[in-house]
């Protein structure tokens, strides 16, 4: 990739669909939240815990991720963590974020549901990154618990947009949440879930149409299915991909072998998107830099990248208007509109 392009993609306005705010707690926050809060660690140091980060499948991972989040107990402490990913997030030139936390991690420990809600929404509301919440249940668990988890989230229902559903795949098919996306839909919250990372296309077909998701998160499995790629491209239904995830956790082998360009070239709405970003070696920017180093893309491809970020967001159509003309008017500039 040319410095020029790398320069553009940089400053670009972009939009991140796919994060998960306790995969931005980086080594040095989760010792600081450890010793304020008195949680003995089962790492000596920051470079012993960061040094772990070499993960073989999803399930290594999450067992990793899932520890870090056990520092997590006070208000404040969701506060500092959803500030720090902003920060980082405004960095890089992202204008608007979905963010996904996930309660069960914490009210599992005895947390309170409103700590977790209010102290990651009060620090979207000091950011001037515009950020909303998607709560995700953890599919490892049992869809009563997802179903007790969205009741007690239900006095906050003003600090969230939508639910998701995340954690260990293969096993734990979409359909197994068939009731409580169905009460969520009732609420009016928007819908999505992983599908597809790990887990066969036939996982994302059920996502589609038992739990009537709009976004497929991860979903690069779907080239395997013809007629599921070819549905994708012609509902417009975007997928979240997340290309260094999709390396560290061996979903592909290397950044050269990811399956983003086929997924752009089959006419699927593709965003790039950072997913877990202390502990797959990159926020949003780093991300794309490293799919543009990697794979033929170009200036057409970072404008259509861009736009496809807004267009895929659950942003109102006033605002994601005024951001597809923001990008529009950033490329206007390189004569690519
Ligand atoms: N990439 C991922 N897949 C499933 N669950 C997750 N939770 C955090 N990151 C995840
Ligand atoms: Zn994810």
């Amino acid at each position: 990739m040319n410095t020029q392009i790398r320069h553009i993609v940089q400053n670009m306005p972009k939009a991140e669909l796919h994060i998960h705010i306790e995969g931005s707690l980086e080594p040095e926050l989760i010792f600081a939240l450890a010793q304020r809060n008195g949680v003995q660690l089962a790492y000596p140091s920051v470079e012993a815990l960061r040094a772990a980060y070499a993960f073989k499948d999803l399930q290594s991972f999450l067992d990793i991720y899932y520890a870090g989040a056990s520092v997590l107990l006070k208000e404040q402490d969701f506060y500092d963590m959803t500030a720090a990913y902003l920060a980082r997030a405004k960095a890089d030139h992202v204008r608007h974020a979905e963010i996904f936390f996930d309660p069960q991690t914490h009210t599992s420990r005895g947390v309170p549901m409103g700590d977790v809600i209010n102290g990651i929404h009060r620090a979207c509301a000091d950011s001037d990154v515009s950020a909303t919440l998607i709560l995700c249940f953890l599919r490892h668990l049992s869809e009563d618990d997802a179903l007790a988890t969205l009741e007690a989230a239900l006095p906050y229902r003003d600090k969230f947009i939508g639910v998701g559903l995340d954690s260990s795949e293969v096993g734990h098919p979409p359909e197994k949440f068939t009731r409580v996306f169905a009460r969520a839909r009732e609420l009016g919250l928007h819908l999505v879930a992983h599908a597809g990372e790990e887990g066969p296309p036939a996982y994302i077909w059920s996502a589609l149409d038992v739990l009537h998701v709009e976004r497929i998160d991860h979903g690069v499995r779907c080239l395997e299915d013809a007629e599921l790629t070819r549905r994708l491209a012609a509902e417009k239904m975007a997928l979240t991909v997340c290309p260094l995830s999709n390396i560290k956790l061996r979903v592909f082998d290397d950044m050269g072998q990811h399956n983003l360009l086929s997924l752009l070239d089959a006419g699927i709405v593709v965003t790039i998107n950072s997913d877990d970003p202390a502990y797959f070696g990159g926020y949003l920017n780093e991300n794309y830099l490293a799919t543009f180093d990697s794979l033929p893309l170009g200036l057409q491809h970072a404008h259509e990248l861009a736009k496809n970020s807004f267009a895929a967001s659950f942003l109102p159509a006033e605002q994601k208007q005024k951001f597809l003309d923001e990008v529009d008017a950033y490329f206007s500039a390189f004569d690519v509109v």
